[in-house]
């Protein structure tokens, strides 16, 4: 993650409150989201955006003071809504916000002219993503446990104290003190926090803060959640201290802090170097076991900090500087079941688009089937979404309290989605029972499949029985298939053997754009295969080829080129056997540069309309519905046949809409096979786009 110059996200500008109305709205809205994020965490915005309107809200006030609403969040602690009854040794504030590194410079800048004389130094650290608490110590003894509350006072919450890692029961001295800091679930808690609370009924936590929240308010549960302590402040021990000392003295103690992270706590002296730190911790912040929202800068100095005072909000000598938020909200709109290479199926979940940290998401992973169990997972539910720098997504959980009632449970596969054979479910990884055969089993089946080397007779069980026995581990061990080994396979008489034998004699002379559509490289189905023969003219050209030079066919992306060739460099056995063997080199299309998609010669002798005359009517439906009668002409042609607008005795297929007419029952009338929109996507399934 890069903190260059300028804005890291879309900030206020879009959001300018433009009148008192809109005003009172964002306050309403401001303030409903605040209390439900206070009070269980089922806010229906997104970090960024509550944020944004807080913003927006304030420029508003700056420009209007005199109309500011008393429920207004701005100036307040929790924005107002949270609450206590044990009152604080001192205010427990919170911080204010900068978003690029320009505010952090002027924010830097106003305060050292607040201070008539230059920061002393700086202190950078992590703003840990959890809720702040007061613990106070008796002689060195734990005594009382306190959340920050509105500011002026807190829950007492004394009764989580034995089970936060970092907070001491006993210092390491008998002193009278407040420690104050930051209560969290790391990300291993967090999971290990759902898998318990999903074996006991109770619904997931949607991230990791909002579980702190939840486990440090939660009383007479009848299980334990584990949380983590990081100080970094304190009232009541020696004075004077600078912050970056105070940490020093709080480890010393027996706390933990952010020195013991590799998000350490650093002193530095100019803004150029606070700038660079941010940077880095900014850089490492996905590698973090923990969550952090930003990075505090705090002036160092004590005589700094009691200059420049505090605010009724948040003290002048820290600022946060805010990190695009890594957790959003999205709707799950399925799961999907995928085999890898070596038979392990790995659920995936389908998301409506949502950008995190930069990025779009609409897959995110979902580990396994257990992972979607202890998570609670329907399909429709809203959930959250974790996601920063190059991290896989994840799925954290459904926010429960936002369900509909309309959401549908999650389908989990009963056979392996690729072979259809049987699942091994006694590992938290299912897997197909036939592992890397499963792969074999499926590749070789498409391998043989009408539109690649067209092997009749090798079937779905023919194609298992060939795995099952050793006799074929991937395409090019078809060609090396004998008569007498075929004869000792179940069901298998002389006559099939010698049938398939010559099948596969035969599929030896298909033409280049099969044979490697029949290796079934990703991305690569029968035209964009059709495309890289006619392009390159032979096997050996195409595997000479470097990502730059695949790329140059159309259709083809840098990033799929790539693909392309890590895959062919995978296949490197599979097609040096085929070489030997003279399968692919039959018949090579002599390059073509600039043949478009499908639209050569051969593609109109190849499609499955191939001579064909094709007459549509009606209104198009299902997938068709989007197109216009011309796209649809086009289809037809790629797809090999001939677009007419009449009924004859030459048309060989009728698409017939809604409302057809007259040209149905001429069709029918003489015996001109009639296929509804639907069904005709179907045949042309792979020229749709
Ligand atoms: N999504 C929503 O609807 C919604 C609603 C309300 C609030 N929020 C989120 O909550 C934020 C406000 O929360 P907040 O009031 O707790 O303030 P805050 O999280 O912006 O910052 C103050 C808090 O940071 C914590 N902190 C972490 N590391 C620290 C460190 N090293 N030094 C000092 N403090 C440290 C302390 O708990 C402190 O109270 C908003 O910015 C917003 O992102 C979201
Ligand atoms: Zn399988």
């Amino acid at each position: 993650m890069s903190v260059a110059p300028g804005r890291m996200f879309p900030m206020t500008d879009a959001t300018a409150l433009a009148s008192q109305a809109a005003y009172t709205e964002a306050v309403a809205t401001a303030a409903r989201a605040a209390a439900a994020y206070y009070a269980d965490g089922a806010t229906p915005l997104d970090d960024d955006v509550y944020d944004q309107l807080v913003r927006a809200i304030e420029s508003y006030e700056t420009a209007h003071p005199e109309h500011v609403l008393p429920q207004s969040p701005t100036g307040k602690v929790a924005g107002g809504t949270a609450s206590g009854d044990v009152p604080h040794s001192a205010p427990m504030l919170s911080l204010d916000n900068v978003f690029s590194v320009e505010e952090l410079a002027a924010w830097a800048a106003g305060l050292e002219r607040r201070l008539g004389r230059p920061v002393a130094a700086w202190c950078v650290e992590p703003k840990l993503d959890g809720l702040a608490v007061a613990a106070r110590y008796r002689a060195g003894r734990l005594t009382r446990l306190i959340t920050r509350g509105d500011g002026l006072a807190g829950e007492d919450i004394s009764h989580a104290g034995g089970s936060i890692l970092g907070l001491p029961e006993t210092l390491a001295e008998p002193v009278d003190a407040e420690l104050r800091g930051e209560v969290l679930l790391t990300q291993d808690q967090f999971e290990q926090a759902n898998t318990t609370r999903t074996a006991h009924g109770a619904a997931p936590f949607v991230n990791p803060r909002n579980g702190a929240a939840g486990t440090l308010r939660a009383k007479d549960r009848p299980y334990r959640i584990e949380l983590t302590f990081f100080a970094y402040g304190a009232q009541g021990l020696a004075g004077g201290l600078a912050h970056s000392e105070l940490l020093g003295r709080l480890a010393e103690l027996g706390a933990n802090t952010a020195a013991s992270t590799a998000a350490q706590p650093r002193r530095c002296e100019t803004v150029a170097e606070v700038q660079a730190r941010i940077e880095e911790i900014a850089r490492i912040r996905a590698e973090l076991p923990f969550g952090i929202d930003g990075i505090v800068v705090k002036a160092d100095a004590a005589a700094d900090q009691e200059l420049a005072g505090s605010g009724s909000r948040a003290p002048r000598w820290a600022i946060a500087y805010k990190l695009p938020a890594v957790h959003r909200v999205t709707r799950l709109l399925a799961v999907e079941w995928n085999v890898g290479r070596t038979g392990v199926i790995a659920p995936r979940a389908v998301l409506e688009p949502v950008v995190v940290d930069g990025a779009t998401v609409t897959y995110a992973t979902l580990h396994n089937p257990a992972d979607i169990t202890r998570r609670g997972l329907l399909i429709g539910d809203q959930v959250s979404v974790h996601r920063a720098g190059d991290v896989i997504p994840r799925v954290e959980a459904p926010l429960v309290q936002l369900r509909t009632g309309a959401e549908q449970p999650i389908e989990f596969p009963e056979v392996c989605p690729r072979c259809g054979d049987a699942i091994d479910t006694s590992q938290q990884r299912w897997r197909c029972v036939r592992g890397r055969g499963c792969q074999a089993v499926a590749s070789i089946r498409y391998a043989a499949g009408r539109d690649q080397l067209d092997i009749e007779g090798l079937g779905g069980t023919r194609a298992v029985q060939l795995v099952d026995r050793g006799l074929v581990a991937d395409v090019a061990d078809l060609f090396l298939l004998t008569r007498e080994q075929l004869l000792t396979l179940d069901r298998m008489g002389a006559t099939s053997s010698d049938n398939l034998i010559a099948a596969i004699e035969a599929a030896k002379a298909q033409p280049l754009h099969r044979v490697f559509c029949a290796l079934g490289v990703r991305g690569t189905g029968r035209s964009m295969s059709r495309r890289i023969a006619q392009h390159f003219g032979s096997m050996a050209a195409i595997r000479a080829a470097g990502v730059d030079e695949l790329a140059e066919v159309d259709g083809i992306g840098p990033e799929k080129a790539a693909v392309v060739v890590a895959e062919l460099a995978e296949l490197a056995p599979v097609l040096d056997k085929l070489a030997l063997l003279g399968v692919g080199v039959g018949e090579a299309v002599t390059a073509r540069p600039g043949a478009g998609a499908g639209a050569g010669a051969e593609a109109v002798a190849e499609g499955p309309l191939a001579g064909q005359a094709v007459v549509v009517t009606g209104t198009m439906s299902g997938p068709l519905a989007q197109l216009s009668r011309t796209e649809v002409n086009e289809l037809i042609e790629r797809a090999g046949g001939k677009a007419s607008s009449s009924v004859s005795k030459r048309t060989s297929l009728l698409v017939a809409g809604e409302k057809a007419g007259s040209k149905r029952a001429k069709a029918e009338e003489l015996g001109v096979r009639v296929l509804n929109p639907e069904e005709f996507a179907e045949l042309v399934g792979e020229f749709l786009n």
